[in-house]
């Protein structure tokens, strides 16, 4: 029996597809696997039984993915299955920032009871007047799964689109519509957009993206959305942009004690992934990903170990992973050479420095052969399946 331990609230549909020989909760002890949302996980204690963490979700930095590399835990998430729900908030956030609809809703509100309603809307709502996008340029960071959506979801609004991403992936290239202009330089898009949308990942090289030398390059009145990682922007800098008027608008789906109540920002409580179909989307594919891997170690979207996946051949498995050198698939098939079996299929896949074997066997490996991998130097972690 495997146990998967809850750490958020994770849609019943993916929970649906364990079967009989998985325990699912959230009050679990020496759990195989977690399945997580946006819980921080980087004071868990990485037991020795856990193997692997699937983040229900596309952002990992709720996780210590260094740790889990280190002790052969693999790391999941389900790439894309919540893009669209985050792709139509930025939109309701693009509007939020062009139309003052925040604050006029919030004065119309504060008008229950009032009996000259129809007369003070007409008089109050030049108050809450706004600009349109069409014809903006917008600039888009990041051109992932999200980044894409948003760009090419801007063109049919009419606006220009300058897409920055140094890493872009051949896949997503491809989706992006050859109208996004896709810019080398970071400055150029800083300096044309007037909406900046932030869609990359939260690391110690993107911290602070948004600062005040990327903020001076911006033009005056520039309107900002996150709805990637509050981390992202520097809060000081935007403080200081925002009241000097050289950034118009915030828009955040991470609010910040110091940003929060500011008449300029628009903070949103982390909502981009909550719709019933995205939440269902990622647990289906998180629970399909430890599944998949508890029973037949095929990896599937893992970020911090190579995928791999192999049709179980044999009747016997072996998963090894070990450091990305040279002389291990050797060194571990001759802890099997002893034995009578039969190496009947072999993969290896790498992802820098770790790399991942699955031995396909006919025969059931002797405990001193495993015991023997495990002990080859720069072996990580040793898994055994049976078919
Ligand atoms: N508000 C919410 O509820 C949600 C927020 N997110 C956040 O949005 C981020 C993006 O999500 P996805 O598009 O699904 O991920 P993704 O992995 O598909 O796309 C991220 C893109 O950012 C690019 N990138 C990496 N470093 C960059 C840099 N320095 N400059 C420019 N681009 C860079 C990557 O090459 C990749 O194309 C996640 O990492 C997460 O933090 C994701 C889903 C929901
Ligand atoms: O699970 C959520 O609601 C958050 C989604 C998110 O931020 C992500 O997928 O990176």
């Amino acid at each position: 029996m495997y146990k998967i331990k809850l750490y958020n609230n994770i849609a019943q549909k993916g929970l649906d597809r364990f079967n009989d020989r998985f325990l699912v909760g959230d009050d679990l002890q020496e759990e195989d696997a977690i399945i997580v949302r946006s819980a921080n996980l980087h004071d868990l204690d990485y037991a020795d039984n856990l193997k692997a963490i699937a983040r229900a979700g596309a952002g990992v930095n709720n996780i210590d993915l260094e740790t889990c590399t280190q002790k052969g835990i693999v790391v999941f998430n389900t790439p894309g299955a919540n893009s669209n729900a985050v792709k139509e908030l930025v939109f309701a956030g693009l509007l939020l920032a062009s139309r003052d609809i925040y604050h006029g809703i919030e004065w119309a509100k504060s008008q229950s009871g009032n009996e000259n309603l129809s007369k003070d809307v007409e008089k109050q709502k030049k108050k809450y007047a706004g600009n349109e996008i069409t014809g903006k340029t917008l600039g888009v960071i990041g051109l992932g799964a999200i980044g894409i959506q948003v760009a090419n979801l801007a063109l049919r609004f009419g606006m220009q689109v300058e897409g920055y991403d140094p890493y872009i992936s051949v896949d997503n290239a491809w989706s992006m519509s050859r109208w996004v202009n896709h810019v080398k330089d970071e400055k150029e898009l800083f300096a044309n957009a007037d909406y900046i949308s932030l869609h990359l990942p939260l690391m110690d090289s993107t911290k602070n993206t948004i600062n005040k030398e990327t903020i001076a390059l911006m033009k005056d009145g520039v309107k900002i959305l996150n709805f990637a990682r509050g981390g992202l922007v520097n809060d000081e800098d935007m403080l200081e942009a925002l009241n000097s008027g050289k950034v118009a608008v915030y828009v955040t789906d991470f609010p910040s004690p110091l940003l929060a109540d500011h008449p300029h920002v628009i903070p949103i409580p982390h909502l981009g992934a909550s719709t019933d179909e995205s939440e269902e989307n990622c647990a289906i594919k998180a629970a399909d990903e430890v599944m998949e891997y508890l029973t037949t170690g095929n990896i599937i979207n893992s970020v911090n170990m190579p995928n791999a996946f192999a049709p179980f051949t044999g009747n016997y498995r072996i998963c090894v992973i070990h450091e990305n050198k040279p002389k291990m698939i050797s060194q571990i098939t001759d802890k099997l050479a002893s034995e009578d079996a039969n190496i009947e299929n072999l993969l290896n896949k790498s992802k820098k420095e770790i790399a991942y074997t699955i031995l396909d066997l006919d025969q059931k490996p002797s405990e001193k052969s495993i015991n023997e991998i495990k002990e080859i130097r720069g072996v990580v972690r040793v898994e055994v399946y049976e078919k």
